[in-house]
């Protein structure tokens, strides 16, 4: 499927943006149950990195199951589809210098490992938003659980589909119990740590 395609070598390299940029680029992928967390944690984390002047970009369901992959379900096929194509943009992202996170349940280790193994070592971070499903589901963000509990969706993560935590991932936050500005901190100190953007001026 691949023949005769050949990589153009871009003079404008991913490290020449970095260095314009200031700051490593990375792929931090959140992974959790629906309502743990994720999109309010990459959301409120691009902001902390936007308002630093790191170049963000999010990619949840808003952006991505309503175009790129608007032709995909909740089979266990269609999510690792869905995986694959968000790794693949994502990648793309990461060579233009962005700083990208990705907040999707991705609910399959091996699918996520494989989004993964796209990456240079130490460029995709995984990040595993913990929290018990018996509080996602109190927090029911959507309906979306009282729905699946009655049975009117179905394959639904937790209920009626698996969910399988990494097992390695880089960064764990629970978020049981926790603000969110807390939670936020927590990884933006990991990102210095990790060298990926500069200690904060105290
Ligand atoms: N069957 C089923 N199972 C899980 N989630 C469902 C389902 N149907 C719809 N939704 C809503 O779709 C959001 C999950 O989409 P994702 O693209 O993140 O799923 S996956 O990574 O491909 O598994 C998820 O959003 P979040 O709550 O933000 O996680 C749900 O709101
Ligand atoms: N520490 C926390 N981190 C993230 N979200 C939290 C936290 N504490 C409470 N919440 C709430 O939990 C809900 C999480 O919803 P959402 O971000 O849409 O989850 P997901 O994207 O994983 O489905 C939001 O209503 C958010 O305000």
């Amino acid at each position: 499927m691949q023949n005769n395609i050949v990589w153009h070598q871009a003079t404008v390299t991913r490290e020449r943006r970095e260095q314009m940029n200031k700051h490593r680029a990375k792929l931090l992928w959140f992974t959790g149950l629906s309502g743990s967390g994720k999109s309010t944690l990459a959301h409120a984390l691009e902001e902390e990195l936007y308002q630093r002047g790191c170049r963000t970009y999010v990619f949840d369901g808003d952006n991505v199951r309503h175009g790129l992959c608007g032709d995909l379900g909740f089979s266990d096929a269609d999510r690792t589809e869905n995986i694959r194509r968000i790794a693949e943009m994502a990648k793309l992202f990461v060579d233009a210098g962005v700083i990208s996170l990705t907040a999707f349940i991705s609910p399959f280790r091996e699918d996520r490992d494989r989004a993964r193994g796209l990456f240079p070592h130490g460029d995709f971070i995984e990040v595993f938003v913990d929290c018990p499903l018996e509080v996602c589901e109190s927090r029911d963000v959507k309906g979306l659980y009282k729905k699946a509990r009655a049975g009117e969706i179905k394959d639904f993560t937790g209920i009626s589909s698996p969910y399988e935590p990494p097992s390695k991932p880089e960064i764990t936050i629970k978020t049981a119990d926790r603000e969110v500005a807390d939670c936020v901190n927590e990884i933006i100190s990991s990102l210095e740590l990790r060298g990926v953007i500069a200690n904060r001026v105290v």
